[in-house]
């Protein structure tokens, strides 16, 4: 009986692989290929850039301060790997009207032809706790964060439809899988963008368009190093839980993953569990991926729970140390 069982599973999972080329996309072809890269000018953006650069591509930098996308340009173009490759700068804010995104991109795709790979990369945090922080930062981190990456991918989805080919990386964060202390004005947009991801990956896919979802760990980039000079002691803590990425790792994995087509794209063990964890209803590219999901869905939950359990525990602490040292101020 419990062969005939194995058997069945042995056989169904063989018949899975033999349908698997159903699902799995061609990879994409980088040498020749036109890369946007929004927020390109620093960070995980640059490291993208160069990463595709080296492998050949054609590359478009979008983001606000010219001076630093001429700067990165010339660090980029160190790379080359031929005589025709060329970097061209945009400078405009992704986040504030969709005409003038549109504009660019269509003068981009002019000099440097059709869009292959859109990363949508450009962003930025504030922390604190949710009363603390203000109310326009709510507002201005969901259009940069969010708004700003719908509306370059709003300006390119039409001709990758047309071309019948296309690549639309969306990078999100840990931070956007789970909810955590110090987040309350970051976590939502980027929990935002794994809608988006997910329903516009369901419309794209019969035109052979594929979307990436990148949920990075904390990673060493100007931006975080701006965002921890006001980061709350909870949150400090909290996130040392997984260790700080460098940007460059990070970056190769996201290239590799929007290559390759795959939906989902994490970095390090804790990114590892996480994707897994919190797969719920998002496409899979792999047979393999789908089967991880199911056989490890359960035991990771209870691998979350202890961690839930240390990080209620930092909060806890913190609290009461603050309330220490309060009464402590009143009493002298
Ligand atoms: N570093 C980290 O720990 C993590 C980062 N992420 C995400 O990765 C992405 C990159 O982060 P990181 O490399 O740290 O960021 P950086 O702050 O180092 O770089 C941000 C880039 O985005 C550009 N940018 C910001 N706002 C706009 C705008 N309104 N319009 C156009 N361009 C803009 C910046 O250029 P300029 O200011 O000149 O416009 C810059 O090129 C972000 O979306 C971030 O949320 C996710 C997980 C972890
Ligand atoms: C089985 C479950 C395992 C759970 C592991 C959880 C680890 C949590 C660490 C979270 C770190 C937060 C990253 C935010 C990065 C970010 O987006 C900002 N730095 C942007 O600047």
């Amino acid at each position: 009986m419990l062969l005939l069982a194995a058997a069945f599973v042995v056989a169904f999972v063989l018949l899975l692989y033999m349908v698997s080329p159903l699902i799995s996309p061609k990879p994409l072809k980088l040498p020749g290929a036109h890369v946007v890269v929004t927020g390109g000018s620093s960070g995980i953006g640059k490291c993208i850039a160069i990463e595709c650069y080296k492998q050949g591509a054609f590359i478009t930098l979008i983001a606000r301060d010219e001076n630093k996308l001429l700067q990165t340009k010339k660090e980029i173009e160190k790379y080359s790997v031929n005589d025709k490759q060329v970097v061209l700068c945009i400078s405009v804010d992704v986040s504030k009207d969709y005409e003038q995104v549109e504009n660019v991109l269509k003068q981009a795709q002019e000099k440097l032809g059709p869009v292959d790979l859109l990363v949508n990369c450009a962003g930025t945090s504030v922390t604190g706790k949710f009363e603390a922080i203000e109310v326009n930062s709510f507002e201005r981190l969901m259009a940069v964060n969010y708004l700003g990456s719908v509306y370059p991918s709003r300006a390119v989805i039409s001709t990758m439809k047309e071309r019948r080919m296309g690549r639309i990386v969306f990078v999100s964060s840990q931070a956007g899988q789970l909810g955590l202390f110090g987040y309350t004005a970051y976590s939502p947009t980027k929990f935002a963008l794994r809608g988006l991801a997910e329903a516009l990956q369901m419309e794209v896919k019969p035109y052979n368009i594929y979307v990436t979802v990148a949920y990075p760990p904390d990673t060493d980039t100007p931006g975080f190093a701006e965002e921890s000079k006001t980061k709350p002691l909870e949150t400090k803590l909290i996130s040392e839980t997984s260790s700080v990425c460098q940007a460059e790792q990070v970056a190769r994995v996201i290239v590799k993953d929007a290559i390759q087509g795959n939906f989902n794209s994490s970095v390090g063990s804790d990114g590892y569990m996480l994707s897994i964890l919190t797969s719920g209803m998002s496409p899979v590219t792999s047979i393999t991926e789908g089967l991880q999901q199911v056989v490890c869905m359960g035991i990771f939950r209870i691998i979350g729970l202890f961690y839930l359990g240390s990080f209620d525990s930092i909060v806890r602490r913190c609290m009461m140390q603050r309330e220490k040292s309060e009464s402590a101020d009143k009493t002298e």
